[in-house]
């Protein structure tokens, strides 16, 4: 086949952010609604929905070279199959929760409990590293109202912003894994697929690093310039144009989302005025 599969969710909280990024690396995928197959005009790729769960399996045989997938999800499943990119989406992470009115002081707590979760592999992991005896529940979902209706003492599932914990009057307590959506992929791909995915992979990485950055365009007294340039890492070095008015210059670069704030606050400090800050679509080093 000349076409890279790639597996991705059918519906649920990874599959907006898998859909857009394969339209920002530039690959239309053709999907009519409900339809489980798209394929692409513009990249040779052919695309799968399936349920989260399944993707492991799938790519460890084959039926998809590649797949979209959470961590967590990988890592329970315990599939042949070789992580090749941390995508920066779909964070979450792994935790033990108990009723808020428990009084916890240390993972001992769990000895002898019963445990409701969706990840028995990753739970049972996590009680040998800490040499805990306790008994795994495993159903398959709603797993925070455990607690309330009696059916186990603890749980372990995701959580992000916490809300869903603190709805059913539970609290965190440890966290088993941080996870993000990761791209997997078969290990015995064939040469053609795997050309293919090192094409993939490089406009990943474009769109990855363009997210993480910004464009910064500002103005600046030349007196100032010195101060203001060693601020700004670039890529290589600034831009430097000179503005119509005499005296004054005009200043672009690059900045990376996590310096932002903190460089943007010294550089306004430092003298620089008229600050812009654009997105950028693609960045290749
Ligand atoms: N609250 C969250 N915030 C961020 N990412 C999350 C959150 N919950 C889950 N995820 C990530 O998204 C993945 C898919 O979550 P989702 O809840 O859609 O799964 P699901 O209900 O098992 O879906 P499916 O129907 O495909 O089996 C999880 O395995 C995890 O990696
Ligand atoms: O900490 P929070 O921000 O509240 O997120 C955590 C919740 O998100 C996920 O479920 P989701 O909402 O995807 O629904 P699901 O249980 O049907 O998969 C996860 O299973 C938790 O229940
Ligand atoms: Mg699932």
């Amino acid at each position: 086949m000349d076409k890279i599969k790639i597996a991705i969710q059918k519906s649920g909280r990874l599959y907006d952010d898998s859909v857009k990024l394969l339209k920002d690396c530039g690959i239309d995928l053709k999907n009519g609604v409900n339809k489980l197959k798209a394929e692409c005009d513009n990249f040779p790729m052919e695309i799968y929905f399936l349920r989260d769960d399944d993707i492991p399996q799938y790519v460890e045989d084959a039926v998809a070279d590649i797949g979209i997938v959470g961590e967590n999800v990988f890592y329970e499943k315990k599939k042949k199959a070789e992580i090749v990119e941390q995508l920066g989406f779909g964070k979450c992470r792994l935790s033990v929760a108990v009723g808020r009115s428990e009084q916890y002081d240390g993972v001992d707590f769990l000895h002898g409990k019963k445990i409701a979760t969706t990840y028995p592999v990753l739970v049972q992991q996590f009680l040998d590293k800490n040499s805990i005896k306790a008994e795994i529940h495993e159903i398959s979902g709603s797993v925070e109202i455990a607690p309330g209706i009696g059916l186990a003492d603890a749980i372990v599932d995701l959580v992000s912003s916490g809300s869903t914990l603190f709805m059913n009057g539970l609290k965190e307590v440890e966290t088993v894994l941080k996870s993000q959506a990761v791209l997997i992929r078969n290990e015995q791909l064939g040469a053609r697929q795997q050309q293919l995915l090192e094409k993939f992979l490089f406009r990943i990485r474009a769109v990855k690093k363009a997210r993480n950055n910004k464009y910064v365009l500002l103005n600046a007294p030349n007196d100032k310039l010195p101060e203001i340039i060693r601020l700004l890492p670039g890529m290589k070095s600034p831009t430097v144009l000179p503005l119509a008015e005499a005296g004054w210059s005009s200043v672009h670069s690059v900045l990376s989302e996590n310096d932002f704030w903190d460089i943007i606050e010294q550089l306004k400090d430092a003298g620089a005025q008229g600050i812009l800050v654009v997105p950028i679509e693609k960045m290749v080093i």
